[in-house]
């Protein structure tokens, strides 16, 4: 259906009336009205009407600015109105003994005021009298040039030389003052005001969109003020109370902002009522009042009581790549597991941040394909860089991450499958036993400082190991069991992957045995607690949740303002955050760091160049079980039915019962056996024993742990 406006008969008389309207509203002052808008737009749109426009009100502000700064300035010095205005800013800052001091100050002030109004009076009182006194002086000592002047001439009349050289001189001053006065008294209005259009100037009162590019403030930089502003507009009632109530001094709340790297830092002294846990939640705000994304403003805790120290990102800057690795520039470049430390990345201030990987267990998570791996790799073809120290790796994804580690690890283990996390649980239960091994060897040496550099430069039994999983949540993942039936994966007694790396955590630092895990998005199941606590080293790549962010770096970190939650998934890869092992400043707890990326190609010129300064390394890429050897039961058959044998016995006779895979076992070796099911050694005549019911107990104990299991 169409429908069409008809016009009816009873709309004729609304038309001739509306053109009537239009006719009437074109009368000669309308249209000269509309002539002067169209020409005022066409002028406001002209760019140089616009300049002229800007240059007189800058020019205008800049002395009616002066002004009142010149204003303000003789108030303050003759009112105590400045002390009143510091007390005030004090006080909404919490800040109670410079409260006092002010007030102290303010009190000196107006005594030494009224000292001086107190001193003119008396001289208004005594000013006739000492005016007369001082013309009869006057007068006097004239008199006396005159009348020696007289003498020394013989001339009576040069008693009144003195005198009418006075009168001349006065006269003189009068002329000159007479010529002066005039100009003067018309040029003193426009030095006036040329000197307050300076003090304006200088002080670049006028509007922003009136001063000079060079003079603006863009919308990016961080100045005190903008600082203030964006504190005061957090919706903190507190907070916007004390720093109204500070006035223009609300930035006696900041410390001097300084660049640091591609952004600026400043601490915040919060006013009482604020706590610092109130900033941090706000710090989406608190970045949006900057002009910032929240990812480019960092809020931690430093040392001193209520304070949040800012680090603001210079725009875009964090967008930024950070440059080349120093590994790739430096073709000679060396590394040192005792004294070196690898160049990871760099810290939001721009500084180079390296970490120390000397007997330390290191734990890095991640959403997946945020930099997990590049960043744990980096950390290894640094190290592989020392030719001492070996590496036993297992990539549970097996994509060819580590391919370049072929020739160069002692074992690469590479693939998802469960007959993989069967190699890798083997990898570190052989890290367990190469442990306690060197645990007991450690021993035998005598040495009080536990593995020295040069123990482990000469000494092939003490070299580093680092044991590396990739991906060690397929692990603790993992429900395949083992065939004496007990899992490897799980954080229970009888997880095997996880006892193992428990076992590592525990004891492998001192004896070289360390384990670097890469895992991705940590839960309770894929990471248990107690693997993620036995780390000395923690960092996490972008997280989903808070809840997460702390299993990763532990809560203190993140109370304190660590926060991989609020890194940018997929804009911020490579970037780390770091609880342990890093150099931080004093009270921080964590530190951002932006790895430097190594890619595929970039790790296979390393570890070439790693494998041409190390004796060539078949790699292979499972352990052979050589022997499956039941140490517990060893030992009960080597107690046998005996209550109590003397532990250097008992070793003897496992020695005797296999020498390949006892020989280096001694009392303390035995006593880790043990340990291992909570049962230690006793003593029987100052003698170390081993006893009949503790191996039983323990024998107990894994039956149960292993029906438990099944
Ligand atoms: N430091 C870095 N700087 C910039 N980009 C990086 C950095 N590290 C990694 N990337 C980018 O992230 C991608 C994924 O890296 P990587 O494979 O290390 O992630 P991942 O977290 O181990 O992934 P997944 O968990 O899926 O195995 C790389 O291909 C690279 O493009």
């Amino acid at each position: 259906m169409t429908v069409a406006l008809i016009k009816t008969p009873e709309d004729a008389p609304q038309d001739a009336q509306d053109a009537t309207t239009a006719k009437a509203s074109s009368t000669r002052p309308e249209r000269r009205r509309a002539r002067y808008l169209r020409i005022t737009k066409a002028a406001l749109k002209d760019d140089r009407v616009r300049a002229t426009g800007r240059l007189a009100v800058r020019h205008g502000a800049y002395v009616l600015g002066g002004t009142r700064v010149v204003g303000r300035r003789i108030w303050d010095g003759r009112t105590a109105s400045r002390y009143e205005r510091m007390i005030r800013a004090a006080e909404a800052a919490g800040l109670l003994d410079e409260v006092k001091e002010w007030e102290q100050r303010g009190q000196d002030f107006r005594a030494a005021r009224h000292r001086r109004r107190i001193e003119l009076l008396q001289f208004a009182l005594q000013a006739p009298k000492a005016i007369g006194a001082a013309t009869a002086g006057g007068a006097s000592l004239l008199l006396l040039i005159g009348i020696l002047l007289a003498w020394a001439n013989h001339d009576i009349t040069d008693v009144a030389a003195p005198f009418e050289t006075v009168a001349d001189l006065v006269r003189w001053v009068s002329i000159i003052a007479g010529v002066i006065w005039g100009p003067g008294l018309a040029l003193a209005p426009w030095i006036g005001l040329a000197a307050v259009w300076a003090i304006g100037q200088h002080q670049h009162t006028a509007p922003q969109w009136a001063l000079p590019a060079s003079a603006r403030i863009y919308g990016d930089a961080i100045t005190p003020s903008i600082v203030v502003v964006a504190f005061r507009d957090l919706g903190i009632s507190a907070l916007r109370k004390a720093i109204e109530g500070m006035g223009d001094l609300g930035a006696a709340l900041l410390s001097p902002i300084k660049t640091a790297g591609c952004g600026v830092e400043v601490d915040v002294h919060l006013p009482s009522g604020v706590s610092t846990e109130e900033i941090q939640n706000r710090r989406r705000k608190l970045a949006e009042n900057l002009n910032r994304h929240e990812h480019e403003v960092f809020i931690t805790i430093p040392p001193q009581p209520r304070t949040v120290r800012l680090w603001i990102a210079d725009s875009g800057a964090l967008d930024e790549p950070i440059g080349i690795s120093p590994l790739m520039l430096d073709e000679n470049a060396t590394a040192d597991y005792y004294t070196g430390a690898a160049p990871w990345g760099q810290n939001l201030r721009g500084d180079l941040v390296d970490l120390s990987v000397f007997q330390r267990h290191i734990l890095l998570t991640g959403l997946s394909n945020q930099g997990k791996t590049a960043a744990l790799r980096a950390l290894a073809l640094w190290l592989a860089l020392d030719p001492t120290v070996d590496f036993y790796i297992a990539d549970l994804k097996g994509v060819g991450d580590w391919r370049g580690f072929l020739g160069l690890a002692q074992l690469l283990i590479q693939g998802p499958t469960d007959a993989h996390v069967a190699q890798a649980t083997d990898m570190v239960e052989w890290g367990v036993d190469e442990m306690q091994t060197r645990i007991a060897l450690l021993e035998e040496s005598g040495s009080t400082e536990g593995v020295t550099r040069e123990m482990a430069r000469t000494d092939p039994r003490f070299r580093p190991i680092v044991l590396i999983v990739d991906e060690a949540q397929v692990a603790y993942g993992c429900a395949a069991k083992s065939p004496d039936g007990r899992p490897y994966g799980g954080s229970k007694a009888t997880s095997r992957y996880f006892q193992a790396v428990k076992k590592i955590h525990d004891q492998g630092r001192a004896v070289n045995v360390t384990i670097w895990e890469g895992t991705q998005d940590p839960t309770d199941e894929n990471l248990p607690k107690r693997s993620r606590e036995g780390n000395h080293v923690r960092g996490s790549l972008v997280l989903g949740t808070e809840s997460q962010a702390k299993m990763a770096l532990g809560e203190a970190p993140v109370d304190a303002g660590a926060a991989p939650h609020k890194l940018r998934r997929d804009l911020d890869r490579g970037t780390l955050v770091v609880a342990g092992g890093v150099k931080m400043e004093p009270g921080e707890t964590s530190v951002t760091v932006r790895t430097y990326f190594l890619s595929g190609d970039d790790a296979v010129v390393l570890t070439d160049r790693a494998k041409a300064r190390r004796q060539g390394v078949a790699t292979v890429h499972k352990l052979e079980v050589v022997q499956d050897v039941d140490h517990l039961a060893d030992l009960a058959a080597a107690v046998g039915r005996e209550r109590r044998v003397r532990t250097t016995e008992v070793v003897h006779r496992l020695k005797t019962r296999n020498h390949a895979v006892y020989e280096h076992w001694n009392g303390a070796r035995l006593k880790a056996l043990l340990a291992e099911y909570d049962e230690e050694p006793g003593t029987l005549d100052g003698y170390p024993v081993v006893k009949l019911e503790s191996v039983e107990r323990a024998l107990e104990r894994r039956a149960e742990e292993l029906a438990e299991a099944q």
